[in-house]
């Protein structure tokens, strides 16, 4: 095993993963580099989601190997990829998943509090935060009382709150209107410039991909050259997608 090259701080190789028997993942490489926004675009079922699943040690890859810089994440323990999770990794999903008996703010704050930070600190961050992402005046309301879109902002805030090395972002524009997912995205994306925050953005949409920095597209769950991705508003409602390998 040779630790990936020092700017690189996601360094995967030749991972293949199925999901019972269905394979995700077929031989995919690629490098993140430090600071770097890649967005990994592909059409549904290309294997996106397994891709940053198995880059942030949510799923461990069945072949290959995953480095975070020179941490091997395919042979940590359970736990040792929990805490790797916990203390370096920022995850936001498709649709947000908050824990129900916490307000906003207390959501936002939840991963800072987990590593050990002050109560008053977390909040200050993740307050700092919520008004970044105009939710602020929502901080003590729960999860229940909120709209799917206020939720978005908030699993956004959270991610943003605890600055993780790396964020992984699986298509978090997806429960938002074409207009708010754009102001979001743009929100993390200079939010994530400015703090020197790596972010690897899983997604179908050519004008989200545009905001990154550097574009791996995957077919198949294979790497290829060029997806050739429909813009937001066309994009709706359809997986029609024009493809070279
Ligand atoms: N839990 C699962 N059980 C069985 N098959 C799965 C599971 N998750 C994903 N798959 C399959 O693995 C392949 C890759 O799925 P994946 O979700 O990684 O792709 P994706 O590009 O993220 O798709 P989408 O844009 O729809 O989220 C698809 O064929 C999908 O049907």
């Amino acid at each position: 095993m040779v630790a990936p090259p020092d700017n690189d701080v996601l360094w995967a190789r030749a991972l293949h993963f199925q999901h019972n028997g269905s394979p995700a993942l077929c031989g995919v490489s690629l490098e993140v580099r430090e600071s770097e926004i890649l967005a990994v675009t592909g059409p549904r079922g290309s294997g996106k989601t397994t891709l940053l699943q198995c880059l942030a040690g949510l799923l461990p890859a069945q072949e290959g190997e995953v480095w975070f810089n020179s941490t091997p994440v395919h042979t940590l323990s359970p736990s040792a990829r929990e805490r790797l999770r916990r203390d370096r990794f920022g995850w936001i999903d498709t649709t947000p998943v908050l824990v129900p008996g916490l307000n906003a703010w207390e959501n936002a704050a939840l991963p800072l509090m987990l590593r050990g930070t002050s109560r008053r600190r977390a909040k200050a961050a993740a307050m700092e935060w919520l008004e970044r992402l105009d939710i602020g005046e929502r901080a003590r309301t729960r999860p229940h009382r909120l709209v799917q879109a206020e939720r978005q902002r908030i699993a956004v805030a959270r991610a943003l709150a605890a600055c993780p090395t790396v964020l992984f972002a699986d298509e978090p524009t997806a429960a938002l209107h074409q207009g708010e997912g754009a102001q979001v995205l743009r929100t993390l994306t200079t939010a994530a410039r400015s703090h020197g925050i790596t972010v690897v953005l899983a997604t179908h949409h050519a004008q989200e991909a545009a905001l990154a920095d550097r574009t791996v597209s995957l077919l198949d769950g294979r790497r290829v050259t060029t997806v050739h991705l429909p813009p937001v508003a066309e994009a709706e409602g359809r997986a029609a997608c024009s493809l070279s390998a």
